[in-house]
């Protein structure tokens, strides 16, 4: 009798899930999903891999995926450990015939399947594509030869009219081999991981749950329902709300979304509504993904050196207090902190506000943007190794770009995209005292008023942010 060992990792879903149908060929199919503790550790940037946030919506995600498989006939087995110590084990007691699973980019996968392999010794391991948009089969060159600058990546990609055709979930599933029903437990509580409980803080972005329902209900009401995505052009630089952007990102890094569901769906509500500057601005963003994954493939390690893909000495190398002051959200720079804050407290920030942060850390407070992309990785639900890290490197100007870096003024930013100050004064409850008009600029206060506000003084006011000083325009 065939047995498969499906072994999920950030593709927790059924639907389009072609690791999924391959081994559901079989008479028996195992489906595993493996908690590596040692992502809850300290890393060497000083972070943690899965942080609170990002560990409360894989539980759920979790939870869900068994539910939508038992709803099939099969079960998930959630064990903890590491990969390749896990999985050997159950393929010797559970006689498996083969380990299936999706092919992966980022260099830490590739050499946990490589060990892996080694460890499974006779049991052949089945690496399916399945997670970005195009498989390399489907690229319009070879891998090698595509853009290395997004401009040129996007004109090559933006016309491709691919037809995306997403697998269907199958109705029903192989059962798990009998030996394995006793193998069964809930997966494990964010307190089994020690990691407490998140406090809940209101919501200024989404109200995020873990889950392939939840990801589908979310798309639905985007394209179809409230049609969010026919204004994303224009709002897609606001700070607070549900809908300012499609909020789509926390599920396709977790997998409960097939990017090529989304884009396929994108196609039949352009076909039936008709294609405007928002949808089209949606596949560009998509496309961003896209381009920042086949950078990881084509660049590997590179991407997370220090002087990124260019191998330059001149990105900062210092991390000192200021890098803790950024983490705390507490800089003195309004815009900075209150964006961090929301970080910490919901996992989550807008494309914006990631912009203005990533910046502010590198340009202005010239620390390491690797510690950066580290504190990112263990807050951000929608943490992705090749859209983190690519961003950051953008930002940095240490991309392929020849922009030698994205410097973006922090004060202009918070006049532009947040005028009325409303951001700032939903996560920064010190400065609800001030009037309105002085809530980007509490720095122009003296000491002693900043102490009362128990608000951090800026050391330096750069010469760029003078025209956007209370008065300045006058
Ligand atoms: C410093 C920095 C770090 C980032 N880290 C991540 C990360 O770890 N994971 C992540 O998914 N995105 C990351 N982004 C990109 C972007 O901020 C988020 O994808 C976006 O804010 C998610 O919200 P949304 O789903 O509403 O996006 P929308 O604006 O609705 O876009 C739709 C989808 O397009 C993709 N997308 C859009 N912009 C980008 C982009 N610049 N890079 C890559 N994909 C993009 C995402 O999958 C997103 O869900 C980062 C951006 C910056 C500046």
């Amino acid at each position: 009798m065939r047995r498969s060992l499906l072994w999920f990792k950030h593709d927790l879903r059924l639907d389009d899930h072609p690791a999924l149908i391959a081994a559901a060929s079989s008479e028996r199919m195992l489906p595993v999903y493996v908690l590596d503790p040692k992502l809850l550790q300290q890393g060497q940037l000083g972070a943690r891999a899965l942080g609170v946030h990002r560990a409360r919506f894989l539980l759920e995600s979790l939870l869900a995926l068994d539910g939508a498989l038992r709803a099939r006939g099969s079960h998930l087995l959630v064990v903890q450990g590491q990969p390749e110590h896990i999985l050997p084990l159950l393929a010797e007691r559970l006689d498996i015939s083969e380990v299936v699973t999706h092919e992966e980019i980022a260099p830490q996968a590739l050499s946990e399947i490589a060990r892996l392999r080694a460890k499974l010794g006779q049991v052949p391991l089945r690496l399916v594509p399945g997670h970005g948009l195009l498989q390399a089969s489907e690229l319009p060159c070879p891998v090698e030869q595509l853009p290395a600058v997004y401009r040129d990546f996007c004109a090559v990609m933006e016309e491709r009219l691919v037809v995306f055709q997403p697998l269907a979930a199958p109705e029903r599933l192989p059962a798990i081999p009998e030996a394995a029903v006793e193998l069964l437990m809930p997966p494990p509580t964010l307190s089994h991981l020690g990691l407490g409980e998140p406090i809940h803080i209101a919501d200024s972005a989404f109200p995020f749950s873990g889950g392939e329902a939840a990801a589908q209900g979310r798309l639905r009401d985007y394209l179809w329902d409230s049609q969010g995505v026919r204004q994303y052009a224009s709002a897609r630089d606001s700070l607070i709300g549900t809908e300012y952007s499609s909020k789509l990102s926390p599920w396709l890094a977790n997998g409960c979304l097939s990017v090529r569901r989304v884009v396929a769906d994108l196609r039949r509500h352009e076909a039936q509504y008709g294609r405007n500057e928002s949808t089209q601005e949606l596949w560009r963003a998509v496309l961003w993904r896209e381009f920042f994954r086949w950078t990881l493939v084509r660049r590997g390690e590179a991407l997370f050196q220090a002087g990124g893909l260019k191998a330059t000495q001149q990105a900062p190398t210092a991390v000192d207090e200021r890098f803790l002051q950024w983490t705390q959200g507490r800089t003195g720079m309004p815009l900075v902190d209150a964006c961090m804050r929301e970080l910490a407290a919901t996992g989550f920030i807008s494309k914006r506000g990631r912009q203005v942060v990533a910046s502010y850390l590198v340009n202005e407070l010239r620390q390491d943007w690797r510690h950066g992309a580290a504190w990112f990785e263990e807050h951000l639900l929608d943490y992705e190794a090749a859209s983190n890290w690519g961003n950051w490197a953008y930002l940095t100007g240490i991309a392929c770009d020849p922009v030698r870096s994205q410097t973006l003024n922090p004060l202009l930013q918070a006049r532009r995209f947040d005028p009325e100050a409303a951001y700032v004064s939903l996560w920064l409850s010190e400065l609800r005292a001030l009037p309105v008009a002085m809530r980007h600029t509490p720095f122009v206060l003296s000491h002693l008023q900043l102490n009362a506000l128990n608000y951090p003084r800026l050391e330096h006011v750069p010469e760029s942010w003078q025209p956007y000083l209370p008065g300045a325009a006058a």
